[in-house]
């Protein structure tokens, strides 16, 4: 780590292992410089207030949600070297690949522990051990090569680094494990605290809960994927939205390095401000992407059902509702769902085949299909 840029630190430094230094980050919150923030957070805000009109329109928030939290697991997880495709997923998801790659599986298990611990917010305060929760899952159903020393739904018990063969060379070392355990407990409180934040600094809390997080870097692995589901869960704990529609990671994405810079910026030199803007304009990026994907999906749906109607049979827009919450379908299901034959299931599939609604799945038995479709709608091609 190189200690000289450390020349206005946002925390401490305590001694680790090898004589060598760690960072522990000052408990939230710092002290911030409320005017040069305030026309970032407004501007975010405004982006925040489109998006819940926005998800207003949709008669079945899933069809957004559901999309939004497999390109968030797929984003996320790239990020971090971690690769799977839409087409791997939905039937990873859906349970008909019959043997996904690590990496799917760990795709997959992202949107798990999304949804679960999304799930849980309704009744539930976030807590460590929500979080841990949600990194037990994130890191389960691995080979064991790749479980080993990933501790699932345990903070960690060595000391960690971002970036390097070893301590010596590392771009940031986080605290040691008791410390980012006692950091870990401030921040909880701080999450937590009442009375309870009202929406500007909801928003604010946002930029700065997830700065802690990754500067405490809790797990021995997984941290940059559960830091930023920790937005997504915050965004809906704190009401900012009412759905879980905010999923970052696309927009970070585009801006990998300048996030990465701007945590550092703060923990070397308090740069609070260029990390709260950076914050902010990916909430308004994300917001306005995620807008044109529900004018995207409202299309496209109205266009499935004016297509289907050639069908001529009412079940196939029961098909249609079962294929924008899973674009991934067999005759099974459907036969299972609208208690009917599976030779009735597969002609209503093969029949939105032929319109091209759906896709047959190559070399896979039983048969399966696709929305290739509905999948690009999602995904903004
Ligand atoms: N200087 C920094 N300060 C704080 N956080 C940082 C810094 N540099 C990177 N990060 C965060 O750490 C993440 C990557 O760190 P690392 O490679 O150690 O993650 P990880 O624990 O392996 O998590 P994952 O498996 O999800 O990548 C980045 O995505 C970013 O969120």
């Amino acid at each position: 780590m190189r200690y000289d840029t450390f020349t206005n630190p946002a925390g401490r430094f305590v001694p680790t292992l090898d004589g060598i230094r760690a960072f522990v980050p000052n408990p939230l919150p710092p002290n911030l410089d409320m005017a040069a923030i305030a026309d970032s957070l407004g501007d975010a805000r405004a982006a925040l207030g489109e998006l819940r009109g926005a998800c207003r329109r949709l008669q079945n928030p899933m069809i957004l949600i559901r999309p939004l939290q497999r390109r968030e697991a797929l984003t996320s997880s790239a990020m971090e070297g971690t690769y799977s495709t839409d087409d791997e997923l939905v039937l990873a998801e859906a349970g008909l690949a019959p043997a996904p790659s690590d990496d799917t599986q760990e795709v997959a298990n992202f949107v798990r522990a999304l949804s679960g611990a999304l799930f849980r917010i309704g009744d539930e305060p976030i807590t460590n051990r929500l979080i841990r929760d949600a990194h037990r899952v994130l890191m389960t159903r691995l080979s064991r090569y790749r479980g080993a020393h990933r501790h699932p739904g345990e903070f960690k018990r060595d000391q960690n680094m971002i970036w390097g063969a070893d301590l010596r060379t590392a771009r940031f070392i986080p605290p040691p494990p008791r410390d980012a355990l006692d950091c870990m407990t401030d921040l909880e409180r701080y999450i937590n605290r009442e009375p309870k934040p009202h929406a500007g600094e909801a928003l604010l809390d946002l930029a700065l809960v997830h700065y802690q997080f990754e500067t405490i870097h809790p797990f021995a692995d997984g941290n940059g994927r559960v830091g930023r589901m920790l937005i997504s869960l915050m965004a809906v704990s704190t009401g900012l939205l009412d759905s879980p529609a905010l999923y970052l990671s696309p927009a970070i994405e585009q801006e990998k390095d300048a996030y990465i810079d701007a945590m550092y910026a703060v923990s070397a030199r308090s740069e609070w401000t260029a990390w709260i803007d950076f914050f902010c304009q990916a909430v308004c990026r994300s917001c306005h992407q995620t807008i044109e994907t529900i004018d995207r999906l409202i299309d496209l749906e109205q266009d499935y059902r004016n297509r289907i109607t050639a069908i001529k049979s009412g079940n196939a827009a029961t098909i249609v509702s079962m294929l924008f919450e899973s674009p991934a379908i067999t005759p099974g299901r459907v036969a299972e769902r609208l208690s009917i034959s599976d030779m009735g299931a597969r002609k209503l599939l093969s029949r939105m085949a032929e319109l091209g609604l759906i896709q047959e799945v190559a070399g896979l038995y039983p048969k399966a299909y696709i929305a290739e479709g509905i999948i690009a709608a999602a995904r903004g091609r």
